[in-house]
Order: C-alpha cells, then sequence, then structure tokens
C-alpha cells in the first residue's frame, strides 16, 4: 500500500502543482467550468484515472467543478495522489481551461 505523505512533504509537492490546496488529508482544485465543459473535461480525468486505478471524488455545480484526491485505502495523501494531480492539471492545460 502507498505510504501517507506527512504536511510538510504534501507542502513541497503542492509547490509545484500550481492551484491545488491541501494537506495531508486530502488536495483539492477548484475550476471555474461547468455544464457540457466539465463533462468533457471530468470524462478525460476519469479515463486517466481508471488507467491508473486511483480516481478523484468530483464535485459539481452551477460555475465550478473541484477535484479533491487522496488514497482511500491509506486515509491520506499519497505519491499516487501527487501523480493524479500532475496529470489533472496537464489535462487541463491542454484543454485551455485557466487554473
Ligand atoms: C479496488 C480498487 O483498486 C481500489 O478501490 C482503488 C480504486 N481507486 C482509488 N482511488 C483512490 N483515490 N483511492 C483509493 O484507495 C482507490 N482504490
Amino acid at each position: 500500500m502507498p505510504t501517507r505523505l506527512d504536511n510538510s512533504a504534501v507542502s513541497t509537492a503542492l509547490e509545484a502543482l500550481p492551484g491545488w490546496i491541501g494537506d495531508a488529508d486530502r488536495i483539492r482544485l477548484e475550476i471555474l467550468v461547468d455544464g457540457d465543459e466539465s463533462t468533457a473535461i471530468v470524462d478525460e480525468v476519469m479515463r486517466e484515472a481508471d488507467a491508473m486505478d486511483h480516481h478523484p471524488v468530483v464535485e459539481s455545480g452551477p460555475g465550478t467543478t473541484i477535484f479533491t484526491v487522496w488514497t482511500h485505502s491509506a486515509g491520506g495523501v499519497t505519491e499516487l495522489d501527487v501523480e493524479l494531480a500532475r496529470k489533472i492539471s496537464a489535462i487541463l492545460r491542454s484543454a485551455g481551461i485557466a487554473f
């Protein structure tokens, strides 16, 4: 099982992940998209997540989509989450979405 990162390791990882916030329990990113644009992005993120067998929790509402990432089996943030966050950011950059 992947090992949990402590708060300091998570802060260091977040320095290389613009827009992401969080601590050793959870990291999250909010983007200001909704509707069809959100659906298209979430589909792409979920394809990547399926390939990793590691998934974000996604909340979508009017004007907003939030990705929250942690390793459920470890009860907090691990390297797998940092990797998933990097992949989500890369998908958003390719799609031209600001965050
Ligand atoms: C059985 C399956 O491998 C597990 O449920 C995976 C799937 N995706 C997951 N995603 C996340 N974020 N954390 C997990 O612990 C996790 N476990």
